[in-house]
């Protein structure tokens, strides 16, 4: 998440302008890395630069033609060969404009297909990134490495091949037919370009890089929009009476984006005066000079015209000459950028002979146990684990020390088909175990096994098959309750949804919705209440039917009615399979099989529910001070066990 100073105030924290990110540099082997690239591309690519040297044969030639026209056409009077002529410019005009759709073709395939590769690349590799990377980058950062980076990435390919060819071929021979033609007027025409190229650099440079700070900017407030434009954040700025607060923070950030736009449009314009300024100049000196010589009857008129015409066709090249290196270098910093992500390797990565975890039923006794040997850990630091530029924020100093521990050799067992609760103080590190059981993260140090195999030996898909998390706030797409429930199993049937809503004591609830179970939920959707919603992620958990349950119970207070719905679905939902629990609940520690003590990341006691308050020790106190109260009437105990 972004810091920040406080809407409206000074963004101290966030630094646009950090030179890693406006003033990147290109890595070295980055132009390696894009040939395996372009070459996919190798047949569009060769018809490309073949259509790139025919326009530019054809740029040079068509003055030349233009000159015998007038010198041996239309000055000695012979209409056939003026005929014959102009004749042939037409017809090279026509296999320009052949040839130039056939570039632009190719160019858009070859440009295309790359931005269709680096997304998909990208896009793939990102959600192969642990969760530690999610919980640190920006979404909005992130999604402008898909946009703008993949297609500025584009222009290097298609600058770099097209343009420079179709530059340095069209200088060559435009250069040679005004040598040609007449080289005094071409070396007075020359004279002055190169103080022309000192600017053009200079302002060339700037703009790449405000373009490229347009890019950062452009992306923060994406991020921002996201992040206020979804209901939690809306919801929050409304709380607290931050509307105002917030517009003036877009305000600003909107006004940056604005000013450095502003900057970028100017800078353009500049260099577009300066080439003008110097086609005027040099027009005026070949008139000059050619004009004297023509006079003089050293030179013939079609030859000025030609001369005039090269000239004129000789300033795109040039000016693109001066700014290539400048556009080479900006869409070479994309390409690096979309390598940054691409290089940035999975914390949990599947081994290379990673096996499938044998599949299991959760039939009572065939679930999978689960074991902790000796598990310590960390969460990872920033460096680890996310980039500089996908935060917005430049990393400055270390952010932990190498004590911070969230686990510390924890060491148990979750018998097989058996219900263990977890209990402890806020914070105490509850969460992160569960996390480590579907490798959300991996263990420090330590071992983690999963029916007696190292979880780090099976392949994610089969371990993520095995085990069903079931968070607090459960997640809900925003799409119809159908397409959430079969999310968890794709092709799942009718009758087994039904079932598993039913198993859920929710299908009531879906049936009372405007659309039964094409309703549209999420986000944006349908607003289900705390508890229905616990309810439908549980009974995605039944579609899923994995044999280990990874659970954590809501802690809002719920009705005693739909308490004892929860209460009901969840004895379902966890019958002969191996759960975890975070429990709230006194109804579901009771129930437990085993409890877990746990306070700042260690295993302090572990026990029955009797056992532990036998030993009146740190869950003795936990359970006067939390779950005494939720004692129900003896009546309804026996109910729920019943
Ligand atoms: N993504 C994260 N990055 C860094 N530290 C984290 C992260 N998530 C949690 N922590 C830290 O790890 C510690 C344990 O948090 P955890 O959420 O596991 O506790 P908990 O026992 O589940 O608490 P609660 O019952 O309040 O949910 C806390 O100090 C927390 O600040």
């Amino acid at each position: 998440m972004t810091k920040q100073g406080g809407p409206g105030k000074g963004q101290k924290g966030l630094r646009f302008d950090d030179d890693s990110i406006t003033r990147q540099k290109v890595k070295k082997g980055t132009l390696r890395r894009i040939i395996p690239y372009a070459m996919r591309y190798r047949w569009p690519l060769a018809v490309l630069l073949l259509t790139t040297v025919v326009d530019a044969v054809i740029t040079a030639a068509s003055p030349l033609i233009l000159k015998m026209i007038i010198d041996d056409g239309i000055l000695p009077h012979r209409l056939g060969v003026v005929v014959w002529l102009c004749l042939g410019v037409a017809g090279l005009a026509l296999l320009d404009a052949l040839a130039v759709y056939v570039q632009t073709w190719c160019s858009g395939r070859v440009g295309e297909g790359l931005v269709y590769d680096l997304r998909t690349q990208v896009f793939k590799h990102v959600q192969q990134q642990s969760l530690a990377f999610f919980t640190r980058a920006q979404t909005g950062a992130l999604v402008s490495r898909l946009n703008a980076d993949v297609i500025g990435a584009r222009q290097a390919v298609t600058i770099l091949l097209s343009q420079s060819v179709s530059t340095i071929m069209t200088l060559l021979l435009v250069l040679s037919a005004m040598f040609y033609l007449s080289w005094q007027v071409t070396v007075a025409s020359l004279v002055m370009i190169p103080f022309f190229l000192l600017p053009v650099r200079v302002i060339s440079r700037r703009l790449q890089r405000l373009t490229r700070e347009t890019m950062q900017l452009d992306a923060a407030m994406s991020s921002m929009m996201n992040e206020r434009f979804n209901v939690s954040g809306a919801m929050l700025a409304k709380l607290y009476g931050r509307s105002q607060d917030e517009a003036d923070l877009f305000a600003g950030r909107a006004g940056r984006v604005r000013d450095v736009a502003v900057g970028a449009v100017v800078h353009g314009r500049m260099l577009f005066i300066i080439v003008t300024v110097l086609t005027s100049l040099t027009t005026a000196v070949v008139y000059g000079i050619g004009g004297n010589l023509t006079i003089d009857g050293t030179l013939q008129i079609g030859t000025l015209v030609a001369m005039v015409t090269l000239l004129l066709r000789l300033y795109g090249p040039i000016n693109q000459l001066s700014t290539m290196q400048v556009s080479v270098m900006t869409a070479l910093v994309s390409f690096d950028r979309v390598f940054e992500v691409m290089d940035l390797e999975p914390l949990v990565a599947e081994r290379p002979d990673a096996r499938e975890l044998p599949a299991t039923t959760s039939a009572e006794g065939t679930a999978p146990d689960i074991e902790f040997d000796r598990v310590s850990f960390r969460y990872p630091s920033a460096d680890e684990v996310s980039l500089a530029s996908l935060e917005s924020i430049a990393f400055r100093k270390p952010e932990r020390t190498d004590t911070s521990w969230t686990l510390q050799e924890l060491s148990f067992s979750a018998p097989a088909g058996k219900l263990t609760a977890l209990v402890g103080p806020s914070g105490a590190g509850k969460t992160t175990l569960t996390h480590l059981v579907p490798r959300l993260y991996d263990p420090t140090t330590g071992t983690i096994r999963v029916g007696g195999h190292d979880i780090k030996d099976l392949t994610l898909q089969s371990l993520r098959d095995t085990v069903g998390v079931v968070t607090q706030d459960a997640h809900l797409f925003h799409d119809t309750l159908r397409a959430n429930l079969e999310y968890a199993r794709p092709g799942v049937s009718e009758q087994e949804l039904v079932e598993a809503c039913k198993a859920a004591l929710i299908w009531d609830a879906v049936c009372a919705l405007p659309e039964g179970l094409d309703t549209v939920v999420g986000d944006r959707g349908y607003r289900l209440s705390g508890g229905e919603k616990q309810r439908i992620a549980l009974a995605r958990l039944l579609v899923k039917a994995p044999p280990i349950v990874v659970l954590d119970e809501a802690t809002a207070h719920l009705d005693s009615e739909s308490e004892a719905a929860i209460q009901r679905a969840l004895k379902t939902a966890l019958a002969g399979r191996t759960s975890l629990v975070i429990a709230h609940r006194l109804s579901t520690i009771r129930e437990a099989d085993q409890i877990l003590v746990v306070e700042a990341g260690r295993i302090r006691e572990s026990g029955t529910h009797e056992e532990l308050l036998a030993a009146g020790g740190l869950y003795a106190d936990l359970y006067h001070t939390q779950f005494a109260q939720q004692a129900p009437e003896p009546a309804q105990v026996g109910a729920d066990r019943a």
